[in-house]
């Protein structure tokens, strides 16, 4: 039988649909299943009470990120210091019970492999291409950079496919977002992102699962990938995808949970066929040209509020549509900017590398290569790096870079989302502006008031030096 050409999200889709119903959803099997402390509570609550077990057990993987402090976790004795937070400490304590109680494999917040999920889930080779992955999170998209078909869901969902390891799910249409050409000199995957956002707007991926193709994307490393997949859900995607190559498998080999050996050799051949085919038809298209990315920052609360750094606050009268100007007064007021006003003009006071858009070892190394040597400004009040897991934190300590943060004068924290939103306690304080390497911009997302532009790592560096938002060429 011969088949139309597919794009790889179509080819994923199928391979994992195990019913298609009248009603046009499908039920598709879920390979992997991501669980952090946040919404899960209730679902192993719901199993508990229904006494059902977890189906496939050994397909899960839970950690604790969202509400650990990124303080020292043990203290002086060896023993773990307890979360002051009540709320924090009882969904902790729900997870620790609840893993073990079901059989799941948990990494406690003490050991070294723990991390935010969305870096951990790579780094142990417990995502891979062509796997259905989920996560009670909507950042899950960020597993795409390895050709996965990830996605976040709600915790009725994360019940449901404990439950069963399967999700009733309506198909969405495949879209694509082209990029051609090249990217300039110290132009970095964020950078790009942030433009794409900004060109299609936060619901430009609305209904859609995005692939991002082209050479720009071949040419990336994998912790470039899972930065560009990973703000997918800020375009409004269902989830966004790289095909997999000779990187993601170099990447992938003798990882703790990757498979090893003959089994190595049948999966590494069968992500080999894992592209859109030749003449597959994409619901939407989007070409970007490479030329056109600047470094990038955000200037209001939504992530597709984007400007090159050179550009400046615009003016909400000179959108075209009403409810955009409306909304972009908003943002303008919350964020305390006058329209016309350079961005490289814009005085910070806090500084935030962290993240799951932003913390892996190459976004540490890009910070550090800029803050070597250099401090940060005088009016920069808090500046912060949070490694995005323990093995990320451990590298970059052993190749020195926590020493160029600390003589820059950043803090060097524990793994966590920590900054990234106010849920533990790591907050930028009311009325204060903060660079930070992380995917939201919204309205009290870094603690009430907090007022953040997103940026790259090496932007967020450069943020910090000039105690004002930068051009990172600048600084060389
Ligand atoms: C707390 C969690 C459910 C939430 C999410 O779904 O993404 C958080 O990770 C976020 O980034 O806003
Ligand atoms: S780092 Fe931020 S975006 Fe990522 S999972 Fe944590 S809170 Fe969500």
């Amino acid at each position: 039988m011969a088949t139309r050409p597919r794009t790889l999200y179509e080819k994923i889709w199928d391979a994992h649909v195990v019913e298609t119903r009248d009603d046009g959803t499908a039920l598709i099997y879920i390979d992997r299943h991501l669980v952090h402390e946040v919404t899960s509570p209730q679902a192993f609550e719901s199993l508990r009470l229904a006494g059902r077990p977890v189906r496939r057990p050994e397909l899960t993987l839970a950690v604790p990120d969202h509400n650990l402090p990124t303080t020292p976790r043990l203290d002086a004795s060896g023993k773990p210091v307890p979360i002051a937070d009540p709320e924090s400490a009882a969904q902790l304590a729900a997870l620790e019970d609840n893993a073990p109680a079901f059989g799941i494999r948990y990494i406690p917040a003490t050991a070294k492999e723990q991390g935010i999920v969305h870096v951990v889930g790579p780094e142990q080779g417990f995502s891979l291409p062509g796997t259905t992955i989920v996560c009670g999170d909507s950042h899950t998209a960020c597993h795409g950079g390895l050709g996965a078909l990830a996605f976040g869901i709600g915790t009725s969902e994360v019940e449901h496919v404990l439950a069963t390891q399967t999700l009733l799910l309506q198909q969405s249409k495949p879209m694509e977002v082209r990029v051609e050409g090249d990217l300039g000199p110290g132009i970095s995957a964020k950078d790009l992102i942030l433009h794409i956002i900004g060109r299609i707007g936060a619901a430009g991926g609305s209904g859609h699962v995005i692939e991002y193709r082209g050479a720009v994307f071949e040419a990336m490393t994998i912790e470039e990938r899972l930065t560009v997949c990973n703000m997918s859900i800020e375009a409004g995607a269902r989830a966004g995808l790289i095909a997999p190559d000779d990187t993601t498998f170099a990447y992938l080999k003798g990882r703790p949970m990757a498979p090893a050996g003959a089994e190595w050799d049948a999966a590494v051949a069968y992500w080999r066929t894992l592209h859109s085919d030749e003449g597959a038809v994409f619901a939407k298209s989007v070409v970007i040209d490479a030329a056109d990315v600047e470094p990038s920052v955000t200037w209001g609360t939504s992530p597709e509020d984007v400007v090159p750094i050179g550009g400046r606050v615009p003016d909400p009268q000179d959108f075209a549509d009403e409810s955009k100007r409306v909304a972009a007064q908003k943002s303008l007021d919350y964020m305390g900017l006058t329209p016309g006003m350079a961005m490289t003009d814009v005085a910070i006071e806090n500084v935030f590398i962290g993240s799951c858009t932003n913390s892996r070892i190459e976004d540490l190394r890009a910070a550090a290569a800029i803050l070597k040597g250099r401090r940060k400004a005088a009016n920069v009040r808090w500046a912060i790096v949070v490694p995005g897991s323990g093995l990320v934190k451990y590298q970059a300590e052993t190749e020195g870079l926590d020493k160029i943060f600390t003589e820059a004068g950043f803090e060097w924290r524990e793994p966590g989302c920590s900054a990234c939103l106010g849920m533990n306690p790591d907050k930028v304080p009311p009325g204060e502006r903060c660079a930070s390497t992380s995917n939201r911009n919204f309205v009290g997302r870094q603690g009430p008031g907090a007022r953040t532009h997103l940026v790259s790592p090496a932007m967020a560096a450069a943020a910090a030096v000039a105690g004002r938002l930068a051009d990172v060429r600048e600084l060389g």
